[in-house]
């Protein structure tokens, strides 16, 4: 099957330019000058006025993940068709060591969950929460099977978090092996000191969620995860990272060439603590950790993505439904499953930054493809339009616009956290792999077309 995407615009991380892209079967087979006539072509796509740029990669995301005593409730089938219809043709998840369990068995788990069931490509990440002398041999094992980026926890004291003891242990071996640690980095002992207080004078509502979670325990975290990595010579990727005060620990040691990379989320640039007060509980759908900030923090987060300090744009997609789901926490706070919906809307999203002036267009692409497809081990074969690569490829549409809703959108969650915002841009046609999934409102993806990437070592870019 030979396809031409013809007359569009071709962007990549360091421009654009005009041409017309060939992909053969799975493979972007060239990219030529606007009108050449290729032989043996079965379909030609219409981009005139569009841009045709690298399909998303969206490197944090949880599909079917247990938290709180129950599980996001996007399964990998629904998670994935979703991602694909905003433009996403790559997800990297997180499978999850529960305690007392091997790095093998949790492996095994994921792959259980979403072999068979994705309808774009996918790789894992493995969350170590459990730093023992198994586990710490299994990460070589984790490596062999193309998982080389491991997170653990500064949070969640008696479910993820990890001593500074353990972590320097996994930092250490990390080293050793070419690894990539990736934090989430809050101070877990304090904020549950918080939390308790708040819960003891009857502070119960979702915007305590906020208030418990002070920024500065994020800025701490991430200075101290910086130092640690410093010490045992690690590379370390600080995942979600929302608060100014972290932003500025991973700039300064970025600027004496530590190799600290950070990646952002679309609910930290655009949504807010006060989302999070929303009366009637509504603030539940808004609850995640790091928690939303106030808005002040939103203008350093674009520019720490102007100036590389942060590297990349995930969404930590982690649907968890209003009824039924965020309702555990009615009456405690600390207990509404923590996560926020978004795997649909990065492309979008970070479109409007462009809209706005926030970044280039080269930068939109970079941010949410290029980088990490590097960064994560994917590069040449996905994160570029480039002769050999795989055709992940999107045609979007510039001046199209629409409005994000839970009536529109195709994630399996009741609820949008961007319900009724407006849209410049639109997706036009996803390709996956060489395959039409998506074409104006139809799709033609399927369950299944979705293969796990096994991720060579991570590329440090600074
Ligand atoms: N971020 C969040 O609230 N939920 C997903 C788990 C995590 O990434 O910490
Ligand atoms: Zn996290
Ligand atoms: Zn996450």
């Amino acid at each position: 099957m030979r396809t031409l995407i013809k007359g569009g615009t071709v962007l990549s991380s360091t421009g654009a330019i005009l041409a017309d892209v060939l992909v053969d079967s799975e493979h972007i087979a060239a990219l030529s000058a606007p009108g050449i006539d290729w032989p043996d072509v079965d379909k030609t796509i219409d981009a005139t006025g569009k841009y045709v740029l690298p399909g998303g990669i969206d490197a944090h995301t949880h599909m079917e993940m247990p938290f709180g005593g129950t599980s996001s409730h996007d399964t990998f089938e629904t998670g994935t068709t979703a991602a694909a219809w905003g433009g996403t043709t790559t997800i990297v998840d997180f499978a999850v060591q529960a305690k007392g369990t091997t790095l093998q068995s949790t492996l095994d788990k994921w792959h259980s969950k979403a072999d068979g069931n994705c309808a774009i490509d996918y790789a894992f990440h493995m969350i170590v929460s459990d730093v023992n002398e198994t586990s710490l041999k299994e990460m070589q094992t984790c490596i062999d099977q193309g998982v080389n980026s491991f997170k653990m926890f500064m949070a969640y004291p008696g479910v993820f978090y990890a001593t500074d003891g353990e972590i320097l242990r996994a930092m250490q071996r990390a080293a050793d092996i070419g690894g990539l640690i990736m934090m989430h980095a809050e101070n877990g002992i304090a904020i549950d000191e918080l939390v308790a207080q708040a819960l003891q004078q009857g502070k119960t509502d979702p915007v305590q969620h906020g208030y418990t979670r002070p920024s500065e325990l994020e800025g701490e975290a991430t200075s101290r995860a910086i130092t640690l990595a410093k010490v045992t010579r690690s590379p370390l990727y600080i995942v979600h990272l929302s608060a100014a005060e972290a932003l500025n620990a991973v700039a300064a040691a970025r600027n004496t060439g530590q190799n600290v990379f950070a990646e952002t989320c679309p609910q930290y640039l655009y949504l807010s603590i006060e989302d999070l007060a929303k009366p009637d509980f509504e603030g539940s759908k808004y609850v995640a950790s790091p928690p939303l900030r106030p808005k002040e923090h939103q203008a350093s987060l674009w520019n720490g993505l102007r100036t590389n300090d942060l590297s990349v744009v995930s969404t930590d997609h982690c649907p968890f439904c209003f009824n039924e789901q965020k309702e555990l926490g009615r009456g405690d706070f600390s207990k509404i499953p923590n996560g926020i919906p978004g795997v649909e809307h990065r492309m979008d999203l970070l479109h409007q930054g462009v809209v706005a002036g926030e970044i280039s267009l080269a930068r939109w692409v970079e941010i949410t493809s290029t980088t990490p497809a590097r960064m994560f081990g994917l590069y040449p074969r996905k994160g570029t339009i480039s002769p050999g690569s795989d055709a992940d490829i999107v045609v979007y549409d510039p001046a199209a616009t629409q409005t994000l809703s839970v009536e529109t959108h195709h994630m399996n969650v009741d609820y949008s956290a961007y319900e009724g915002m407006q849209i410049t841009g639109k997706v036009d046609t996803v390709l996956s792999r060489g395959r039409i999934v998506v074409e104006g409102n139809a799709f033609h993806g399927a369950t299944g077309h979705g293969q796990f990437l096994s991720r060579d070592l991570c590329q440090y870019l600074n």
